[in-house]
């Protein structure tokens, strides 16, 4: 077999509610994922052993041995279909790296998808699903791609349905933003509040139906009112600067501003195409995209 390749999405979360923290460390979620077209490409080629090369955007910041998520991804699937995970997998990046739009995970994705053809294996979609909520929260909808609410840790995932194109600019940081310290951070700030962060006292968050109605009819201007993030605050917290980045885009005609995910990545809904490429002027480094996005594609 000859080398296949698979285009995997960003996303951003246009809801990011976020619960407390659960006996097992990951805290309860009720996140809509948005995908957006700004994609990474894991190619899979014949190899004797597992090797990965990456190159694009960051690539100093990926990690080429075991511990990368496209390998990990890799040697899961094998490891469940009893082969020898032999396969060199290359990732060309787009996706900001440990931006807070799930680079990372889109990678585990592709691979899992650029494997399963590399190998003839044949997995059912629901096997795929299952061993990407192993290899971690967001992948899932990496795969799936489109629009979805995600519950439990993120994994579980319900699609949604989306009535029009929405215009985004992604404003890239310099240098990453670690998800487990961002989500530290927060339960930090709960309880410098008085609060708790324990899932065992705080409601399990829900998905926002005003948001969900925006989605659905294609609003520009209901989806940014109802745009929300619970780590912003926590993200903020631990880059000041990101609050200038997002006054920068509101100047600059954005409809709303908010962080992606555990950020650092800024991101704004634009109200057109042309809005967009005056936003994206705005900054050092920003990229337009459309969303929704179509998941994990095999080329
Ligand atoms: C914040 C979000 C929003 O979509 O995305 P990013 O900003 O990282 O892209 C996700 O929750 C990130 O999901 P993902 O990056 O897949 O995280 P995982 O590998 O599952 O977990 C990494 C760590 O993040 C924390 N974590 C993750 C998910 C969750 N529901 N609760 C958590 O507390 C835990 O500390 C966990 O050990
Ligand atoms: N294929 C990969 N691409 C990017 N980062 C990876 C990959 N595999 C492992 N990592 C590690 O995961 C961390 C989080 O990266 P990423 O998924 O891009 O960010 P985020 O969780 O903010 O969406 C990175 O700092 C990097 O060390």
């Amino acid at each position: 077999m000859s080398a296949v390749t698979v285009r995997v999405p960003a996303k951003v979360n246009v809801q990011l509610s976020v619960g407390g923290r659960r006996p097992d460390g990951f805290h309860d979620l009720a996140t809509v994922f948005l995908a957006v077209g700004l994609y990474d490409h894991v190619t899979a080629a014949p190899a004797e052993g597992l090797r990965i090369t990456a190159a694009g955007r960051d690539v100093d910041r990926v990690p080429l041995d075991g511990t990368n998520l496209a390998a990990r991804a890799a040697v899961a699937l094998a490891k469940r279909y009893g082969v020898e995970p032999d396969v060199h997998l290359h990732i060309d990046k787009d996706i900001p790296v440990a931006g807070g739009m799930a680079g990372g995970s889109a990678d585990a994705a592709g691979a899992l998808v650029a494997c399963d053809a590399l190998w003839g294996l044949g997995a059912p979609r629901e096997e795929l699903l299952a061993l990407c909520a192993e290899l971690g929260s967001d992948v899932p909808f990496s795969l799936a791609g489109g629009a979805a609410l995600g519950t439990g840790r993120g994994e579980i995932l319900t699609p949604l349905e989306v009535g029009g194109e929405f215009h985004w600019v992604f404003a890239v940081a310099e240098g990453g933003l670690s998800t487990p310290e961002v989500y530290r951070e927060c339960d930090r700030l709960r309880r410098a509040d008085g609060g708790s962060d324990l899932a065992s006292d705080l409601p399990a968050p829900g998905a926002d139906a005003a948001l969900v109605a925006a989605l659905r009819e294609g609003s520009a201007a209901g989806l940014a009112s109802a745009l929300s993030n619970d780590l912003q605050a926590a993200s903020v917290a631990l880059r000041p600067a990101l609050a200038d980045t997002l006054a920068t885009g509101l100047a600059a005609g954005a409809l709303a501003a908010l962080v992606s995910g555990s950020g650092p990545t800024c991101a704004f809904l634009a109200p057109s195409a042309g809005a967009a490429t005056t936003l994206a002027a705005a900054f050092p480094a920003a990229y337009p995209a459309l969303s929704p996005a179509p998941g994990a594609t095999l080329l």
